[in-house]
């Protein structure tokens, strides 16, 4: 890894405070209700990692691994579905949980997919919103930072499989995909 490559965007802190006061709301929200939170592998695991620890109110887990970006840095536009959820969701309250949300098109997929199935409800959670590069109407319940049209690594977000062990979330300096 080659911290020369990257910029930080959003330090430790901004970022545990941030998913805090995400977990916080949250909390309240579902108060009572039967909670399934659903990551979207593998770009939210470090996320929602963190997010189920401040939430306190309890949660149910599960994971789809989806994927539409490959080794590019440009959406390919077909989102596929690697793994998907192990159990059924009718008639429960699903908050998927996303890091970014950039041209839209995983989430809007991902979404419809899920209403599908009969669910109480569904709604979405992403850390990162870039909404200058939407390409479809699709906006999240709760997001955590809205952020420029720049490539974006760490905190679990890749560049073809690296970076996602940086700690802070960073841009990725052009001059590395550019080559
Ligand atoms: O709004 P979009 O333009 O669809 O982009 C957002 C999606 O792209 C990334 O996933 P990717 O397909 O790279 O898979 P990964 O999570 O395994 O890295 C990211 O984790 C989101 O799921
Ligand atoms: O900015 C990004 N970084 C990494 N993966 C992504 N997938 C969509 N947008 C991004
Ligand atoms: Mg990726």
């Amino acid at each position: 890894m080659n911290r020369n490559d990257v910029e930080i965007l959003y330090d430790k802190e901004t970022i545990r405070s941030k998913v805090k006061e995400l977990a916080e709301q949250i909390s309240r929200d579902y108060e009572g209700k039967d909670l399934l939170l659903v990551g979207i592998l593998k770009g939210a695991f470090v996320f929602m990692a963190d997010l189920i620890r401040e939430i306190d109110i309890p949660v149910e887990l599960d994971f789809m691994d989806v994927s539409s970006y490959g080794m590019s840095t440009v959406s390919s536009g077909e989102v596929r579905i690697l793994k998907d959820l192990d159990y059924s969701i009718k008639d429960r309250d699903v908050l998927v949980v996303e890091d970014i949300i950039d041209t839209g098109l995983t989430l809007k997929y991902i979404k419809e997919l899920l209403l599908k199935r009969e669910p109480r409800s569904v709604k979405t959670c992403c850390l990162l919103d870039k909404p200058e590069r939407r390409k479809v109407d699709i906006n999240a319940d709760y997001v955590g930072f809205v952020i420029p049209d720049e490539f974006i690594v760490g905190y679990g977000i890749d560049y073809a499989e690296k970076y996602r062990n940086i700690p802070e979330i960073c841009i990725l300096k052009p001059s590395v995909y550019q080559k």
